[in-house]
């Protein structure tokens, strides 16, 4: 794959990408319309040999099969002996689901069922406030779904408290009131510390306050066993399999906090939204399949043109949390340096995914995507329309800003250009000094992605579209995307350091700097 991806980019060279569009077909060549939003990545250098030749690299790393293995409950994720079927959550009308010969789907759609029932209940009671407490795939996905469909809530408020820095809680508890509280205690494995330290936390204050803690809390979790002795009762704990990835959890149990606020119906929606995005990566021939094109155009200027990150720049406010989101999903999927039979990967492993919402990162970081000397593939997203009839204006300024900075990083701004701009100030070398200030290299790649309006509906096919992405380039990259061993260590180092810390425990054997810093610490913070 690397020599292909070294040749091409040979032959490409310096060309710009701006002249690519003397053809006039360019555009809707180089596009791609699924499920009725449209992929456009024809503002990237990757022409009709190149993308012929990153089709074959996902053909020949078995895209397809694999895709099929994992729609069929193979056991893909081979080093924890799972299968990977976050789809079925949202398999509604679709046809059964077989892990060891045993259909998930009754189980599934009875537990979305539950899920409604408790969503319901909650909704039509006296909860003011509810606040989800979970970390990483148990929050983010959440937490950034309930930001994105704020035009659809009408349920209670919902807060998320992920950190075990006791501020995080402290300030979400600050603006609720104990009577009329509910937690939902979110964790996959129900033994993750941050969230059971915040979930003794939360029981204590309604204790503190004097309000009994039953029907206080809702349990979602693999460990369903560890839910009930924690005292929640049966009821109100909604399992879900171990076929079931934490970042991929959104679509199950780990999205109640999303039913909760924006209700059933809507939710029943942003499934329905994944699934037409699970049908057409089913579906759709690789060069016309969307994520598919968003894997290889990320892997073209990962692996081809090694450049090591990738900005997610939502023209979407409420898609704040969007980049947060997918810095778990790609960066814990695809972040691993061990090929699956258990090789040094051969080639560099996933980009560092990073970004802000559109407008405001341009007047915070775009300086260094414009003029830095890093080269920054940028992925916009914008909606046609947004949910504000009457602040029409607003979206058009937004979407010409999106459309602004895509232009403006293929095009780039010349020295002849810039002279011109400052001639009437200055005169010979001090004009070419002036003049290179205001030099914008340009040639910098970007791909957008337009959908009509940010519905539970396209939320649901956007997180889909990602979850295929980093599938496809995991395949390519022969990389297994559903384990995250590496995140094991700094447990148990912090494990083993929270007595230190504390005191109770010498820094006998601990490296100068940790101790030097428990000490620190114990001097200035007891
Ligand atoms: O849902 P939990 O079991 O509490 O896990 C929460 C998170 O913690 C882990 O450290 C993993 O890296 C994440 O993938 C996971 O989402």
């Amino acid at each position: 794959m690397l020599d292909i991806l070294k040749d091409h980019a040979a032959r490409i060279g310096d060309r710009r990408i701006e002249t690519l569009f003397d053809d006039s077909g360019r555009a809707g060549a180089f596009s791609l319309d699924a499920c009725g939003m449209l992929f456009d990545y024809s503002k990237t250098q990757v022409d009709t040999a190149l993308r012929d030749a990153l089709i074959g690299i996902a053909e020949a790393a078995g895209v397809a099969q694999r895709r099929d293995a994992m729609f069929g409950g193979r056991k893909i994720n081979e080093t924890e002996g799972r299968a990977v079927l976050h789809t079925a959550l949202r398999n509604l009308d679709g046809g059964p689901v077989l892990v060891d010969g045993q259909d998930v789907m009754p189980g599934v759609l009875e537990t979305l069922a539950r899920m409604e029932t408790v969503a319901r209940d909650i909704r039509a009671g006296d909860i003011a406030d509810v606040v989800n407490i979970g970390i990483g795939g148990s929050d983010l996905g959440p937490a950034m779904a309930v930001r994105a469909l704020s035009p659809y809530h009408d349920g209670p408020r919902c807060h998320f408290v992920s950190n075990v820095d006791g501020a995080d809680i402290a300030d979400t508890l600050r603006l609720c009131d104990p009577a009329r509280t509910l937690f939902i205690v979110a964790s996959k494995t129900f033994t993750t510390i941050e969230t059971m330290t915040n979930a003794r936390t939360a029981r204590a204050w309604l204790s503190d306050h004097g309000v009994s803690t039953d029907g206080r809390f809702v349990a979602l979790s693999s460990n369903t066993e560890a839910a009930a002795e924690w005292g929640i009762p049966g009821d109100r704990v909604l399992g879900f399999e171990d076929w079931v990835g934490g970042r991929y959890s959104v679509w199950g149990p780990i999205g109640l906090s999303v039913m909760i606020a924006i209700g059933p119906e809507a939710f029943r929606a942003f499934l329905r939204g994944a699934q037409a995005m699970d049908t057409h990566f089913r579906a759709a021939a690789l060069p016309e399949n969307m994520p598919v094109l968003l894997a290889l155009v990320g892997l073209w200027h990962n692996q081809g043109q090694g450049h090591a990150t990738r900005a997610v720049l939502p023209y979407d406010n409420r898609l704040a949390r969007l980049p947060a989101y997918l810095q778990q999903l790609e960066m814990e999927s695809n972040g691993k340096g061990v090929a699956m039979d258990g090789s040094t990967l051969a080639c560099q492993s996933g980009p560092v995914v990073w970004g802000e919402p559109g407008t405001n990162g341009q007047h915070a970081f775009y300086q260094l995507i414009h003029q830095g000397t890093r080269v920054i593939p940028c992925e916009f997203l914008v909606a046609a329309r947004g949910h504000e009839p009457d602040l029409k204006h607003h979206h058009d300024l937004l979407v010409a800003n999106c459309l602004a900075q895509s232009e403006a990083l293929m095009r780039g701004r010349s020295l002849n250009e810039a002279r011109a701009r400052v001639a009437d100030k200055f005169t010979g070398a001090e004009l070419d000094r002036q003049a290179r200030h205001r030099v914008f290299p340009g040639n910098r790649p970007s791909t957008t992605l337009i959908y009509p309006r940010l519905d539970p509906e396209t939320l649901g096919k956007i997180i889909a579209l990602y979850e295929h992405r980093v599938f496809v380039e995991g395949v390519i990259l022969d990389i297994n995307s559903y384990d995250q061993w590496g995140v094991e260590l700094g447990k148990e180092l912090a494990t083993a350091l929270g007595p230190v810390v504390s005191g109770e425990a010498g820094t006998q054997g601990k490296d100068g700097s940790t101790a030097q810093l428990v000490s620190y610490k114990l001097r200035h913070g007891g």
